[in-house]
Formats: C-alpha cells, sequence, structure tokens
C-alpha cells in the first residue's frame, strides 16, 4: 500500500446554541478559539432536530435513486448548480472523486435548467429549499458570532449572504459516495473525496451515524497555500450533530486568523473499521453575493468582490491541478 496515514487523537469542540440570545458572547469566543486552532467544530442545539434532517437524507436519496440519463438532465454547470457523477477531480489526487453530488441555489433563474420537473420527484424542491433555510438561520447565527469575534458589526457577514438576493451563491450539496465490495481489493488510485479546503465561508455538513469516512488535516498558515501535512484526525459523524468547518473566504476575511482545514473523505480500506456502505452526505457552503466587498480588518489582502474571489480560488486550483498533471507526467516518464 502507499502512504500509511498517520493520525493524531485531536478532539474537535463541540459547541452549544443553546439559550443563544443570551449566550452570544460565550458561545463567540468558543467559536473564535476552534475557528483560530483547527476551524472545525461541532454544533449543537443547533434547532434543526434529527427528523428534520433524516428527512433531507430521504430526499437525497430518492435524487440518487433515478436514473443516470434523468440526473444527466440537470447536469452540473459554471454557475455551481447541478448534477455531476465522478466528474470532480481535486489537485490533490488528480483523479476524480467516486461520488456523485448535486447542487442547488435559492435563486431561480440560476436553478431555471437545473431543478428536475416536479412529476419527476414530487416535493423534492419544495422540500429542498426548505431545509435550505434551516440551515441558513443556523449558519447566521454562526456568521453574527464570527464577525463579531472580528470586531465587525453583528450583522457584517448576514447582510452579504441575504438568501433573498438573486445573485446569492449559497449552495446546497448533496452527496453519495458510491458502496465498495470489502472483500475485493480496492484501487490504489480510487478516492472517496480528494483532500482539499472549502472556499467558502463557512460549511455545514450534515453526516448520518455509522457512514464514516470524514477525515482533518490542520496546519495552514494563509489561505492561498496547497500545502498539505500527514497528520489526520478522524471525525466520526455523530446523530443530529452540524459539522462546520472555516472555508477560504473566511480565512482570508479574518486576514489568516481564522483556519480553513483540508479536509477529505477517506476511501475505506480495513473491513474491520472502515464503512465499505454507501455514504450520503449534505453539505451547505455559505457563499456571499457576487458583488459584495471582501477584506479583513487588517487590511492583509487588496479588496475583492463576492465574485472575483470565487474566480480567484478556481483559478489557483486549475493551476494546482495543471501543476499536479505535469508532476504525474514526468514520474510516469522516469
Ligand atoms: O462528504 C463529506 O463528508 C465531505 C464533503 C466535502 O468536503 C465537500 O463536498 O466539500
Ligand atoms: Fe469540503
Amino acid at each position: 500500500m502507499a502512504n500509511e496515514t498517520r493520525y493524531s487523537n485531536r478532539t474537535i469542540p463541540k459547541i452549544s446554541l443553546h439559550n443563544f440570545g443570551t449566550r452570544i458572547d460565550a458561545i463567540t469566543a468558543e467559536l473564535v478559539a476552534a475557528a483560530e486552532t483547527d476551524g472545525f467544530f461541532a454544533v449543537v442545539d443547533h434547532g434543526i432536530a434529527w427528523p428534520e434532517i433524516s428527512a433531507q437524507f430521504a430526499q437525497a436519496e430518492r435524487f440518487f435513486a433515478l436514473p443516470d440519463a434523468v440526473k444527466a438532465t440537470v447536469p452540473f454547470t459554471r454557475q455551481n448548480v447541478g448534477w455531476e457523477k465522478a466528474a470532480q477531480v481535486r489537485p490533490s489526487t488528480g483523479q476524480p472523486d467516486q461520488k456523485e453530488s448535486y447542487q442547488m441555489q435559492y435563486g431561480p433563474v440560476v436553478m431555471r435548467e437545473a431543478w428536475l420537473p416536479e412529476e419527476t420527484i414530487p416535493g423534492f424542491r419544495e422540500a429542498s429549499l426548505a431545509f435550505m433555510r434551516k440551515a441558513q438561520a443556523v449558519s447566521e447565527k454562526l456568521m453574527m458570532c464570527l464577525a463579531r469575534g472580528l470586531g465587525f458589526d453583528d450583522d457584517y457577514f448576514v447582510r452579504v449572504h441575504d438568501v433573498t438576493d438573486p445573485d446569492i451563491q449559497t449552495v446546497l450539496r448533496l452527496l453519495h459516495y458510491f458502496p465498495l465490495d470489502p472483500e475485493a481489493p480496492v484501487p490504489e488510485t480510487y478516492y472517496r473525496a480528494g483532500a482539499h479546503a472549502d472556499w467558502d465561508l463557512l460549511t455545514l455538513l450534515f453526516q448520518r451515524p455509522g457512514e464514516s469516512g470524514l477525515e482533518i488535516c490542520p496546519g495552514r498558515d494563509v489561505f492561498t497555500e496547497f500545502g498539505l501535512g500527514d497528520m489526520w484526525t478522524k471525525v466520526e459523524p455523530v446523530e443530529g450533530e452540524i459539522i462546520c468547518n472555516i472555508g477560504d473566504l473566511l480565512m482570508s476575511w479574518s486576514d489568516d486568523r481564522f483556519k480553513s482545514t483540508f479536509h477529505r473523505v477517506r476511501t475505506p480500506r480495513d473491513p474491520t473499521v472502515d464503512f465499505f456502505g454507501p455514504r450520503y452526505s449534505m453539505a451547505y457552503f455559505n457563499q456571499p453575493i457576487k458583488s459584495c466587498q471582501i477584506q479583513g480588518p487588517l487590511k492583509k489582502y487588496p479588496v475583492v468582490s463576492g465574485s472575483e474571489f470565487i474566480q480567484a480560488a478556481i483559478k489557483r486550483n486549475y493551476a494546482a491541478l495543471e501543476a499536479r498533471k505535469a508532476r504525474d507526467q514526468k514520474l510516469e516518464i522516469a
């Protein structure tokens, strides 16, 4: 087997949003501490009951159970919506993730070609949008604390992530990783989700108990860096918890104070401990309004707009992918 993974047993903090209004300062202190260290934390008492999360997972299962030919009628586009299958190549692996995913946004215009017809999957659109609004309510509480922690007005991030604005870029991504046969050897080049950092402000990740695989690798000093350490920590799914992580946008917006951490969904290798079944997860990516202006309190980086930030992230990702391909070719020749 190629490089053995090295693990460290750090635990990610668990933060309760109970009595948010009266405990906002205490919650802010906990969130800031988590954001400054590993950039990952679990949120509990967030107001979304487990049956509501479970019901949206059932919607995801309904969607992915449709024939590929049907899902292919709403393909993934540059607008960052739609369905892809085994098509996302990460610079860290140079291989497509072995998964399918479907992304939804709020805007009726951006989603015009990306929703399936109501009769194909009745109730799916309405349920998904309702779930997105619940994830938004949790996100807004976290955004208030993160703004307060950076010395901005409480509503600073909330204002520029207004999901009623036609230019909002926030996304709910449904994910389905394919099951593997525990008896058969898994090819070296098989990855569920290769290591990456998210581009958004803050991600809320919903998982189902038992469907493990998420791992994090802290240790990144500036948001433009692609470097990867090799010390990983497993994040086991717990019923009802939302796993949150800081994305590159907030790392930049905090002048690199809050950490956007590398993570991956590891391919199962050991049938005695790893989960080989199908894994479903849901990621809510808080992405700003295109025209908003982004700059940290210390002005470490020049001002960029919401859409410029995403374009620059795509460009960095593409350059890293090209560099990866060139390196792989050199190895083949040698
Ligand atoms: O499925 C997961 O647990 C992680 C997904 C993820 O990191 C992503 O889509 O950015
Ligand atoms: Fe991610």
